[in-house]
């Protein structure tokens, strides 16, 4: 199977910090993988999602997206690389509040040919891509018109997740995602993510506190069992 991301001989500490954040020997997901991601607070996930999305650069090693070293590539490839290939779900969902739902899903193509590109590729229009995406996450018609803010959380997430998911990108990194969910929502809303995932064969980066979603996912990782450097929180490993 191809290679979505590989790390090699990952360093990086904060300017100014004395201590190594992350020393990552090796990290490899393969195209199409689900993967949780799971560490105490203040461990160095969101860095480490930032580095991926190559936002920051370690001061030693190498991060590949899709066979591309990130380190090989301009700031504007860079974010071009981002634009095309990652999809974000983040814990707050970005929306533009005054935006129906719709038109939040369609700004995620905005700034990406490669998505609409690989939309006309497969018959649709950009607009039927993002209704059809809104649709089987849920959001009926009606509610693909309103306004974001006028959606409930749960709503918010899954417009997220149609905005991140809408023209294939290999990559979606979702960070927390699921925080403000009870179990049963939480369930539902994974499987959801997982299918249209699968659908698309995107790539799924889950980054969590919640050591009780490990079995919903094909591979889980404590960052502490991959990351060799000192780490001063106690970083309790998985009871799961
Ligand atoms: N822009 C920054 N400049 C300097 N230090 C930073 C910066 N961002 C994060 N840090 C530090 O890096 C460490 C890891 O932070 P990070 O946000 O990556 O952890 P995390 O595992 O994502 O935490 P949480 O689960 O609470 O979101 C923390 O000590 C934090 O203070």
């Amino acid at each position: 199977m191809s290679s979505c991301v590989r790390i090699r001989d990952l360093r990086f500490r904060w300017p100014g910090a004395t201590d190594l954040l992350l020393d990552i020997p090796q990290l490899d997901i393969a195209a199409g993988e689900r993967v949780m991601l799971r560490g105490p607070s203040g461990s160095g996930k969101s860095t480490l999602l930032s580095l991926l999305a190559g936002i920051y650069a370690p001061q030693q090693g190498s991060i590949e997206l899709l066979q591309q070293n990130l380190a090989s590539l301009s700031a504007r490839q860079r974010d071009k690389l981002r634009a095309h290939d990652i999809g974000f779900v983040f814990q707050q969902f970005n929306l533009l509040p005054y935006l129906s739902a719709l038109d939040n899903v369609l700004l995620g193509s905005q700034f990406s040919r490669q998505r609409r590109q690989r939309i006309a590729d497969s018959g649709e229009t950009l607009t039927g891509a993002a209704e059809r995406l809104l649709t089987e996450l849920g959001i009926v018609a009606a509610i693909q018109q309103q306004p974001a803010h006028t959606l409930s959380v749960g709503q918010q997430q899954r417009v997220a997740v149609a905005r991140a998911l809408l023209g294939k990108p290999a990559l979606i990194i979702a960070d927390e995602p699921t925080s403000a969910l009870d179990a049963e929502r939480r369930d539902e809303f994974l499987q959801l993510l997982f299918k249209e995932c699968e659908q698309q064969q995107t790539a799924l980066l889950f980054v969590t506190h919640d050591a009780s979603l490990a079995s919903h996912f094909s591979r889980h990782l404590e960052l502490a069992e991959i990351n060799n450097a000192h780490q001063n929180h106690t970083g309790e490993s998985s009871n799961v």
